[in-house]
Parts: structure tokens; C-alpha cells; sequence
């Protein structure tokens, strides 16, 4: 049976269990709950705090687990991306008072607050600047500041709103671009590829169905025979696009997918072209 952790709470918990869920995984009814058993789908998922995940993963307790590649950096575990998921997205920053211009050499002899204090360690090893000190918070370190603990941060920025809030600004290159991952542990030596074992294959499978599903709409439109190639030369589709006949014969059904970004203007186009009865759907899943 595979053992797979899930985020209990935070930021990711919630869309964790609903790309779980949508690739048709059974997940808990009840928040407190720390276990599901899937047996239709012989999985066991474990409902863990998002910072723990990749020690569990990592020293192979669990065969997966979905955390933020952030979480995972910090933790040291021995773990392996499979899958981006496409939400959690961040950026984990520097920042400092707003009142003056900060440079990353700046933090030299500075205090630093973070709940993440490898990832800063590391990163200004890398910049050779030694601070005064890296002192680990749990959380709210946008305030550690204005209390006095600590001269500048480093912290996860999501919409840049609680920096803001608090009269910060960000500065120096992103320490780590996060989003959520499917992880599993990195057996593997230096060099060589890691060996993935069926059963963790499909998971990962079913979720990249869902993150790719997500980012795709599928478009369907009645177009004059006259102009299919153009039409088609809007709608390339994948492959190529399917192409069936309609009941009046100067008239052909297409459907292709298309990238949602770009849902909205392509409509735009094949409507400026002629087409009628364009339509958007969401795509569930795929396999591509
Ligand atoms: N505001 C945000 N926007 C986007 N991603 C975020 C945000 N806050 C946190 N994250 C991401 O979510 C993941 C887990 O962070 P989260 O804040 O949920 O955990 P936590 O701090 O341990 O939990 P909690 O905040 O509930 O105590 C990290 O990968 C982080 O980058
Ligand atoms: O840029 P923003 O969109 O404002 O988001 C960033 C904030 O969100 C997270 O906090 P969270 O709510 O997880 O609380 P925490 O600090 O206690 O973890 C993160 O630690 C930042 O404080
Ligand atoms: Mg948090």
C-alpha cells in the first residue's frame, strides 16, 4: 500500500486535498482526522503539519507527499521533485524597513528573523556575508522588527500585502520560488536517476492530469468550411485539432484545446473570423 502525507492545515491543506480529490482520490470528511484509508486505490494518506512532510518523505517512513518546495528545501531531507502543482506559489524574500534602500550585503552584522534559518544560512554563505545572528520565528516575522527582535527578514511574500502592512520592502534576488510539489525520497547516488516504482508513478500520474487539465480549456466552434485553415491555424490543438462535419454541409464542428491564458483572445480571433457558437470548458483530467 502506497503512504502518502498531505499539508493538515496552512495554505496548502485545502487545495492539497482538492487536486487529491479530483484525481479521484478518497480524502478526509472531517478536519481533525490524521488518516484516510483509500483501499479502492490501495493508498493511505496521512494528514501531517506542511513543515514535517519532507522528514517523513525524506527518511522514507512515507513513499509521498505534497509540501511546499520551500518547506522541503529547509528541511535538508533527502527528497526529489515529481510533480509542480501549480498552486502555493511564493516568494521567499529578504526585506527590510521601507524608510532606506536595502542591498543584500547590507545584512552583514545585521539580526536576522526567519522561519526559515537554513535557507537564509545557506543563502548568505553562498553571498559570503556573516550576520550577527539568524534567529528561527514560527511565524508573523513581518513583526519581529517593529518589536525589536531583529533588524531585517526573511520570509515567504504571497501577494506582498503583510509586507506592505508592516512598512517593508523586499529586496535582493528570490531566495527560493515556491509552489507545492509531489515529493518522494531521492535514493538515489550523485548523478544517477532515481528508480520510480509503479504505484508512485500513477499518483503522480493522476496528479499531473489534474495540474495540466487546469491549465488548458477545451474549445469547441462551428466554422465555414471556407475557413477551417484559418480557423484551424488559430486552433492548432495538440495533435491537431478534430474536425467532424456538421448536418449542413458548408459547416464543420472543431474542438481543440487551448491554454487557458490565452482562452479569452483566441475566442476573440476565431469570432472576428466567423466562427459561431464558440465555446469554453473546463478539461477535469487528461493524459497528454
Ligand atoms: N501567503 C501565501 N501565499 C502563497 N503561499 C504561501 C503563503 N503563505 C505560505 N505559503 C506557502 O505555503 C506553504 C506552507 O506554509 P503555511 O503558512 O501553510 O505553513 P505554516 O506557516 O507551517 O502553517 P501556518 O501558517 O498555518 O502556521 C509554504 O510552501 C509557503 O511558501
Ligand atoms: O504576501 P502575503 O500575501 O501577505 O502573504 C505572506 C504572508 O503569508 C504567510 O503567513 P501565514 O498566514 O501563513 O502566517 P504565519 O506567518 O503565521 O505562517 C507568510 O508567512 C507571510 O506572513
Ligand atoms: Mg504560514
Amino acid at each position: 500500500m502506497l503512504r502518502v502525507a498531505v499539508p493538515n492545515k496552512g495554505t496548502l491543506s485545502e487545495p492539497a486535498a482538492a487536486m487529491l480529490r479530483e484525481a479521484g482520490y478518497r480524502q478526509r470528511t472531517e478536519a481533525r482526522d490524521l488518516t484516510v484509508l483509500d483501499t479502492a486505490n490501495d493508498v493511505e494518506f496521512f494528514f501531517l503539519r506542511p513543515k514535517d512532510i519532507a522528514v517523513y518523505v525524506g527518511s522514507g517512513e512515507l513513499d509521498l507527499g505534497i509540501t511546499g518546495r520551500d518547506l522541503a528545501q529547509e528541511s535538508g531531507a533527502e527528497v526529489h521533485e515529481l510533480v509542480e502543482l501549480g498552486f502555493g506559489h511564493s516568494s521567499f524574500r529578504y526585506a527590510g524597513p521601507a524608510e532606506r534602500e536595502w542591498h543584500v550585503a547590507d545584512l552583514a552584522g545585521k539580526r536576522i528573523a526567519s522561519a526559515y534559518p537554513n535557507l537564509v544560512r545557506a543563502d548568505l554563505a553562498a553571498h559570503g556575508i556573516e550576520p550577527a545572528e539568524v534567529t528561527r520565528l514560527d511565524g508573523a516575522v513581518e513583526i519581529s522588527i517593529q518589536l525589536g527582535l531583529a533588524d531585517a527578514i526573511a520570509d515567504v511574500v504571497g501577494s506582498g500585502r503583510t509586507l506592505r502592512q508592516h512598512g517593508l520592502v523586499a529586496f535582493g534576488d528570490v531566495i527560493c520560488a515556491s509552489q507545492a510539489v509531489l515529493i518522494t525520497r531521492n535514493g538515489a547516488a550523485p548523478g544517477e536517476t532515481p528508480q520510480i516504482a509503479q504505484p508512485v508513478r500513477q499518483l503522480a500520474n493522476r496528479l499531473r492530469g489534474v495540474v495540466l487539465a487546469q491549465q488548458y480549456v477545451m474549445l469547441d466552434y462551428d466554422c465555414p468550411r471556407s475557413l477551417l485553415e484559418r480557423a484551424t491555424a488559430i486552433t492548432p490543438g495538440l495533435e491537431s485539432p478534430t474536425v467532424a462535419p456538421l448536418a449542413e454541409p458548408d459547416w464543420v464542428a472543431v474542438r481543440a484545446m487551448v491554454p487557458r491564458a490565452e482562452a479569452n483572445p483566441v475566442m476573440d480571433a476565431l469570432a472576428e473570423l466567423g466562427a459561431k457558437a464558440v465555446l469554453a470548458s473546463d478539461i477535469r483530467s487528461c493524459r497528454l
